[in-house]
């Protein structure tokens, strides 16, 4: 066996001993921010290196792709370019890699569809009108969860029946149901509940075909375990039932998903599961202040179903809590943004420092306006994502037409778009001719001289075929994707449409889509075997979490459900009213307060060093202003670790705003002690060697005269004068151990360090 690496002691006793348990089942269940991630990353590596298995026989999960692609490339530093070959990725995409390979045996075809929940909602509705349901009245989205929900309990439609039926809702799902997973196989589609219930069926259905997955994954590895669902955890139970080496880590105090099904149960069957699972605890915490932890601590214990832990840091007390007491939402995002300003101007922070975590994406407008105004740059994660968007989705769906003509659903969607003449009567007759026939929509049109169809119709129809046919032979005859494209927006009058209607909006959507021939430029100069099938399903399931760049000199916006996993030095989370954070009820179901306090905890452990938390007295509602109560949350928090400070405003309207507000302790005026001991900058991952340098862009370079730094052979110094720009930007910088030296920033290779 090869020597250990030097690299284990980048991690504690407790994680060394996880990453050397390499065979049998192991369960951490830790609390926020203990290295539980860390942990993964690095026995995937240690795994490797010592040889007890190949990249490509290692299976690790992760709730998102970007969490993925860090965790690879935090590898790659690790081990070498190797590790470009481990099956890593959401269980979406594992799974669809793995139903692109079998599809066959199931009934597929390799190239079958991905429907997002657009799709499926958009197919469901087809189904209801088909039934005579009106789909005003019975909202297909309703049907689609029940439906996915019924999925991802693993309750086929032949007994959704039995199961579910007391109110004409079940009836109607229960019909629907068995339908719409025929209309799918029918379309050679799948939605997301697919990409996790298929391999299952896959699975039982072929029992040569688990072996060869579980002779493959010799060790399974899976992050965020408490936000697993059934299908989920039962997949990856019958993958490793041979070698039993499943890595599980997560946090129970972190579910936050139980609406989509997530079962806390699979932490605790785990361990019944497999008797002889190892189970080892992390109790110390590397991300937060003692403050920070001891408040998210006070919370989660008001929570009756917690598993008992432990988690302390060695880092400082840091700064109190605090709280702003805002006048309306506003004033909340101003007082938001001025921290931020000021926070990156006294103690050195860059705009990517910052996070705001809100309840409900909606909450971001206000602070889309206010951040605009006063020119506080921000991404936004979430919302409407890049390829959800109804001009990248019709030109999608053409491209998908090419390789899944039996796709009745994309080809609806395209058929008539740009306009061609085919109205809805036409595409009524046609749909009704598929039907009896039994065959699908694309059959139809390819022989639509058989049917009586209206004329002008029928010529547009014909003309439509031969334009997708004369598409499909250029994909046969390897032309290029990106010329496939552009060919088929000419030919579709796709963008001549957009060009003549000359409004914003469609300028947009243009220039949308020439993002999206980036995109595809990009995929065929960057794989090796580019084909159409792969680019559409890779992009299928890109989300929006995805595309947050931790590098981009910006502020973070997002929900808190988006924020599992990540950190930042500074966070404000917002909003904190009741009705908001928690949430209201919504058709009347009971609000799950343990888990709103759940995600709460997850809101407050994302913070390494500054927190605040922030409510408003009235909102704006339905074009109303209401008035607010202060969050439960915010009474619940250990009254010694925050500080509550008054918005000026709130003085001024206090006249209209009395009652039963409590009165804060602070005046209006109080400014924030800052803790000038605290380092400027808090040296990240020491042993990834990040070095920032920001010499294009002065304003977010942390280079700066009294900085802290460490170079690589002289060690950690001081910087005391700096001079020249850009590329040519030189330091003076007084090392302890080995004095004064100049060095060119560019090439120095500095590190800020606290
Ligand atoms: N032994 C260690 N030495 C130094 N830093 C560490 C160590 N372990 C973890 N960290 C750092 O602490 C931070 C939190 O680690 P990580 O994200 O792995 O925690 P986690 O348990 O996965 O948190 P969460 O529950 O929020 O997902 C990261 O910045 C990580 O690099
Ligand atoms: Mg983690």
């Amino acid at each position: 066996m090869p020597k250990e690496p030097d690299f284990i002691h980048d991690l504690n006793e407790a994680q060394q001993r996880a990453v050397r348990h390499t065979e049998g089942p192991l369960l951490i269940v830790a609390g926020a921010g203990s290295g539980k991630t860390r942990v993964l990353t690095y026995r995937i590596a240690y795994l490797i290196q010592q040889q007890k298995a190949a990249p490509n026989d290692i299976l690790a999960l992760t709730f998102t792709n970007k969490a993925a692609k860090e965790m690879k490339e935090r590898i790659q530093q690790l081990i070498g370019d190797e590790a470009r070959r481990l099956w890593m990725g959401t269980f979406h995409s594992v799974f669809s890699k793995i139903l692109r390979f079998e599809a066959e045996k199931i009934g597929f075809t390799s190239n079958y569809s991905i429907y997002d929940t657009d799709d499926s909602k958009n197919a469901i509705k087809q189904l209801l009108r088909e039934n005579n349901y009106d789909p005003k009245e019975i909202r297909p989205r309703t049907i689609q969860r029940l439906i996915s929900d019924a999925k991802n309990e693993l309750i086929h439609p032949d007994h959704y029946q039995e199961k579910f039926v007391h109110s004409t809702l079940d009836d109607i799902t229960a019909n629907i149901y068995g339908q719409y997973v025929e209309r799918l196989k029918h379309n050679n589609a799948m939605d997301f509940d697919d990409l996790l219930v298929k391999p299952i069926e896959l699975f039982q259905q072929h029992e040569g075909v688990l072996e060869k997955y579980q002779d493959r994954f010799k060790y399974i590895l899976i992050d965020e375990y408490q936000d697993t669902n059934h299908a989920q955890y039962k997949v990856t139970n019958m993958l490793a039932r041979k070698y039993k080496n499943l890595c599980v880590v997560g946090d129970d105090a972190q579910s936050i998903y139980s609406f989509r099904g997530a079962d806390i149960r699979n932490i605790l069957d785990f361990k019944s599961d497999y008797e002889e699972a190892v189970e080892i605890p992390l109790e110390q915490n590397y991300r937060s202040t003692k403050a920070i932890l001891k408040a998210a601590d006070s919370i989660i214990k008001r929570n009756d179903s917690q598993l008992n832990k432990t988690l302390w840091t060695d880092n400082d007390m840091g700064d109190a809590i605090t709280v702003l007491d805002n006048y309306d939402e506003r004033d909340e995002a101003n007082r938001v943004a001025n921290y931020i300003q000021e926070l990156k101007a006294r103690k050195g922070y860059g705009y990517n420092d910052f996070a705001v975590l809100y309840r409900t994406n909606y909450q971001s407008r206000v602070y889309e306006e206010t951040f605009r105004r006063k020119g506080v740059p921000y991404q936004l994660v979430g919302g409407l994502s890049f390829y959800q968007r109804k001009e990248i989705k019709d030109v999608l769906a053409y491209l998908t037409l090419l390789i899944n003509p039996d796709d009745d659903t994309n080809l609806i969607r395209i058929i008539n778009e740009p306009s061609r003449g085919i109205g809805n009567k036409s595409l009524h007759d046609l749909m009704a001719q598929a039907r009896a026939g039994n065959q699908s929509l694309w059959r139809v049109l390819e022989n639509v001289g058989e049917i009586d169809l209206y004329k002008p119709a029928e010529k547009s129809v014909r003309e439509f075929v031969s334009m997708i046919n004369d598409l499909k032979k250029d994909l046969k005859n390897g032309r290029k994707l990106i010329n496939i494209t552009k060919k088929l927006l000419e030919q579709s009058g796709y963008m001549k449409s957009l060009v003549e209607e000359n409004s914003p909006k469609s300028m947009t959507r243009r220039e949308n889509i020439l993002e999206l021939q980036n995109a595809i430029s990009y995929f065929e100069k960057n794989n090796n075997n580019p084909s159409l099938s792969s680019f559409l399903q890779e992009i299928s399931l890109i989300t929006d979490t995805d595309k947050y760049d931790e590098e981009k000199p910006a502020v973070t916006m997002m929900t808190v459900h988006a924020a599992k996993g990540l950190e930042f030095p500074v966070v404000f989370v917002v909003g904190l009213e009741e009705e908001l954070f928690p949430v209201g009820s919504r058709d009347n179901e009971e609000v799950n307060i343990e888990e709103e306090r759940r995600l709460f905890y997850v809101a407050i452990t994302r913070a390494e060093e500054v927190l605040f938390f922030s409510h408003c007295r009235s909102r704006y509602k339905y074009g109303e202003e209401q008035r607010k109560r202060r969050s439960r949350f915010l009474d619940e928090v250990s009254p010694d670790v925050v500080r509550t400070e008054t918005g000026a405003s709130i003085k001024q309207n206090s006249n209209n705003l009395n009652g039963d507000q409590k009165e804060s302790s602070d005046s209006g005026s109080t400014k924030i002690e800052y803790d000038w001991k605290k380092p400027l900058y808090k040296k990240k991952n020491r042993s990834s060697n990040t070095t920032r340098i920001y010499y294009d862009n002065p304003d977010e370079d942390p280079f700066q005269v009294g900085a802290r730094v460490e170079h690589n052979v002289f060690g950690p110094g001081k910087i005391i004068s700096r001079s020249g720009q850009g590329e040519k930007t030189k330091v003076v910088i007084y090392f302890k151990e080995r004095g004064r030296k100049t060095l060119m920033l560019r090439v120095a290779k500095l590190q800020v360090i606290g």
